[in-house]
């Protein structure tokens, strides 16, 4: 579950803060399923349009990737992310008979806006690099988490959320993605990144937007 060789060496930085982040205990209400359902639904509100923001932000690493490889990777996401993985939230929240349109129009909560807004920055004053050094702690650490939770297999109201994340179509697309960000960081880097003078400004976005997911459970569990 290492997803290359880059995020592990970013993962290692973040040092305690990947552990409150991935080990949260948000994370092990979905687990062993004693996450009450409104945190639940309260998440999946703000994780639309967290996923809104996030499919904007790959669009602009389309703009700012160097490869027709990178590009392609990129636009791939986006369409991914719109047109497949919001569909579980759609679904879920159907279900409750909340609307698309709904969900579209609610309130963002400030530690949304916060991570959202800090990862397109991170894509607008920085270049490709800064905004995979965002973008990399959602996607790898959510593989990471429903990897666990599957194999610890509680009973749990959560299993499609668990196997959303834990399964194969979910940890191709992870391991993708390491793929993309080794291959970047070579490109702009070289063979030695963690010699290069932009090393500690990747490792510092890592850990901000790492802060930011611990912020995010937080918020679905206070009402
Ligand atoms: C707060 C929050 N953090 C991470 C993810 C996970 N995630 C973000 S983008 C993406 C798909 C990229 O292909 C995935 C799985 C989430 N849903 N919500």
């Amino acid at each position: 579950m290492s997803y290359g060789a880059i995020f592990p060496l970013w993962r290692a930085a973040a040092g305690q803060t990947w552990d409150d982040y991935t080990r949260h205990a948000f994370v092990k209400g979905l687990g062993n399923g004693t996450l009450p359902r409104e945190a639940f639904l309260r998440y999946l509100v703000q994780d639309y349009l967290f996923l809104i923001h996030f499919s904007r932000a790959w669009a602009l690493a389309v703009t700012k990737a160097e490869t027709p490889e990178e590009m392609r990777a990129c636009a791939a996401t986006v369409h991914a992310l719109l047109d497949g993985e919001l569909q579980l939230h759609i679904e879920t929240c159907a279900a409750e008979g909340i609307s698309e349109a709904q969900l579209f129009a609610a309130r963002e909560a400030p530690q949304n806006l916060a991570y959202t807004r800090y990862v397109l920055d991170a894509g607008h004053s920085g270049d490709f690099l800064d905004l995979m050094a965002a973008l990399a702690v959602c996607v790898l650490g959510y593989g990471e988490i429903g990897t666990r939770l599957a194999a610890q297999a509680g009973e749990t109201p959560y299993a499609d959320w668990i196997t959303t994340y834990a399964g194969a179509e979910y940890q191709h697309t992870c391991r993708e993605v390491g793929a993309l960000i080794d291959a970047a960081t070579a490109r702009r880097l070289g063979e030695e990144p963690e010699s290069s003078p932009r090393w500690p400004r990747l490792c510092a976005r890592f850990e901000m937007a790492t802060r930011l997911e611990v912020d995010f459970w937080g918020m679905g569990l206070s009402a």
